[in-house]
């Protein structure tokens, strides 16, 4: 499935965002439920080996037609890694508390992802990791990402390390080989990316330089 995207150039980039965030949203929406959990599973056993010599990774706990990821925090878990995970309240505050199982996740708040149940810590927990993984709607061959427009990573990125890397997790077809999507002056750009087919550092990568993804 390719996604074709307008170019909008010209326009606001707030406005511009938000028309892609639409036509995106409404394509995972399509989505049917065996193509998310087939993903879902891609994720995890790609994700999982990608990760191996990370020890500390900040991930988010997927909710409705995103990229699942709740599978793959529970694998990396199990292998004896340290997980933060978004832990918005009732007020989408920038905090994150630590994994502790699949049992411990829970809807605290009505709408939110569900969160452990762990002391809230602010983003300056960030310093300590050697990987974030976002979410992120699209992303295109510069690293620009676009995530569901709060700005909720876009304030809590400053707080990880310049060397951590952070890799963008959506999925293939939403990977923008020609548009450049549009930015602004918080935006961070993304290290690598992370689908259920592909990850892959972006610099110096096929993709980045002509628009081929990794077989
Ligand atoms: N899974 C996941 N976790 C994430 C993000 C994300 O995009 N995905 N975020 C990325 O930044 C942050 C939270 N961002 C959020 C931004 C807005 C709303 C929100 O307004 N929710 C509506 C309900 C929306 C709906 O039902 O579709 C609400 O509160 O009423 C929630 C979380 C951190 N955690
Ligand atoms: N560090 C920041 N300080 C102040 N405002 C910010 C900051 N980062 C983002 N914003 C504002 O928040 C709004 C949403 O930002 P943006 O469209 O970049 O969100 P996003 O990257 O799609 O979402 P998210 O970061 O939650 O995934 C914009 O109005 C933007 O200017």
């Amino acid at each position: 499935m390719e996604l074709n995207l307008p170019d909008l150039r010209g326009q606001e980039p707030e406005d511009a965002k938000q028309q892609l965030r639409q036509l995106i949203r409404g394509a995972r929406d399509r989505l049917s439920d065996s193509q998310v959990s087939k993903a879902g599973q891609d994720i995890r056993d790609r994700v999982l080996e990608f990760a191996a010599d990370f020890h500390t990774i900040a991930c988010y706990v997927s909710v409705k037609k995103e990229p699942p990821t709740l599978d793959l925090i529970e694998a990396l878990y199990q292998q004896g890694k340290r997980l933060l995970v978004p832990k918005l309240g009732s007020k989408l505050n920038r905090d994150w508390a630590f994994y502790a199982g699949r049992d411990d996740l829970a809807n605290r708040s009505p709408n939110r992802p569900m969160e452990p149940s762990g002391d809230a810590l602010d983003s300056s927990a960030l310093a300590a990791v050697d990987l974030v993984i976002t979410p992120a709607l699209a992303v295109d061959r510069q690293g620009n990402r676009l995530g569901q427009g709060g700005g909720w990573y876009d304030r809590a990125l400053p707080y990880v390390k310049k060397q951590t890397p952070i890799y963008a997790m959506c999925y293939t077809h939403e990977l923008q080989r020609e548009l450049i999507l549009p930015t602004d002056q918080y935006d961070i750009p993304v290290t690598g990316v992370l689908t259920p087919s592909c990850c892959f550092k972006l610099k110096d990568s096929e993709f980045q330089k002509s628009g081929i993804l990794p077989a």
